[in-house]
């Protein structure tokens, strides 16, 4: 198999639930050394953006991570948020997430009786029915001075942010439908906001409130350089180095000259299925083969375009 080893932890398909995994007991929380990417390349270009996360992290900021799909905006992400040593809650933004998604809601009621005693032999039975409150990611977050990495952002409904206003402003979540005088949680100092948006959805999907993205410090990222890509490909996939740089190559014409967007995660793919299609330990393909195994990598894009999967092939061909 040349997929190589390695810990599972979202970042290499993208997590598709919107609630976070956390730890094994059922809890959001993470340790900072359950959520590191691995493998994690740190070249120059990689260091210094991800030391530009922390840094404002440290400074109190809440980060907003643009880029294009599939840069590396999540490993970075989790990279950034394992360095703090503080534990880490992720959450994946999508159109199921609304306010109770984030800070909690009640989960059914919990029932018991209770037995009033008046007189001897005299005795009343109540039963209760006691409201059962389970906190979800933000809360669980703001509470244990968590890193809260919210994957994805801009798919959410703005609405569904409100509630991230007074954290960032006032250092106090309000928990809508709880009652009670812990209704409010008071945010731990060490609590700390790190989202990430495509560039495309940022304005496009859903546009968040100008008052919440003000609130952000925004990290633009783009595609590594070439031998970043090489090393992040290298260290997914077990093949020669040669089929690295051939990989690496294409996908970068391909990026300049195709319509869609051709991201990292497609080189990683790419070179995955060379690995499997190729004839037994060859280092280098012949077009052909590389045109069919960008085509199936990148057909999804189009998907549903009637002649679409045609004229990508076409393109992909001519640009190799
Ligand atoms: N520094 C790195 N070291 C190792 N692998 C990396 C690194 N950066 C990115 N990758 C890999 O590249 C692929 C794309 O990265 P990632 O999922 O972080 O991108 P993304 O920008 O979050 O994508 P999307 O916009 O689709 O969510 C993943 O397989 C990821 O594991």
């Amino acid at each position: 198999m040349a997929k190589k080893e390695r810990a599972s932890n979202g970042t290499s398909g993208g997590s598709s639930s919107s609630g976070g995994s956390g730890g094994s007991d059922g809890s959001p929380l993470s340790s900072p050394e359950e959520i590191a990417p691995d493998p994690f390349i740190e070249t120059d270009a990689v260091a210094s953006v991800r030391d530009r996360i922390t840094g404002w992290l440290e400074a109190d900021q809440p980060v907003h991570l643009i880029g294009p799909t599939g840069c590396g905006k999540t490993a970075l992400a989790l990279s950034a948020a394992a360095k703090r040593g503080r534990p880490v809650v992720w959450i994946n933004g999508d159109e199921a997430v609304g306010t109770a998604e984030l800070v909690g809601t009640h989960s059914g009621g919990e029932r018991y009786e209770e037995r009033d005693q008046f007189v001897s032999g005299v005795s009343k039975t109540t039963e209760v029915v006691r409201e059962r409150w389970v906190d979800n990611p933000l809360s669980v977050a703001v509470k244990e001075g968590a890193t809260l990495v919210y994957n994805e952002f801009s798919r959410s409904d703005p609405s569904a942010h409100n509630v991230l206003l007074s954290v960032l402003e006032e250092g106090i979540l309000e928990r809508p439908g709880k009652h009670g005088e812990d209704r409010t949680i008071d945010v731990h100092p060490e609590f700390r906001l790190l989202v990430t948006s495509n560039d495309v959805e940022y304005a496009g999907v859903h546009e968040q409130q100008d008052a919440l993205l003000d609130r952000f410090v925004g990290v633009n990222v783009d595609y590594y350089d070439a031998e970043t890509e090489r090393e992040i490909v290298a260290a997914h996939v077990d093949v020669p180095e040669e089929t690295i740089e051939q990989v690496v190559d294409a996908i970068r014409t391909l990026r300049d000259e195709l319509d869609v967007v051709v991201g990292t995660r497609a080189a990683i793919t790419a070179a995955e299925g060379l690995s499997v299609f190729a004839e037994d330990g060859a280092e280098e393909f012949g077009d052909e083969l590389l045109v069919d195994v960008f085509t199936d990598v990148l057909a999804p894009k189009i998907a549903g375009e009637g002649d679409g999967i045609d004229e990508l092939r076409d393109a992909i061909s001519d640009a190799l």
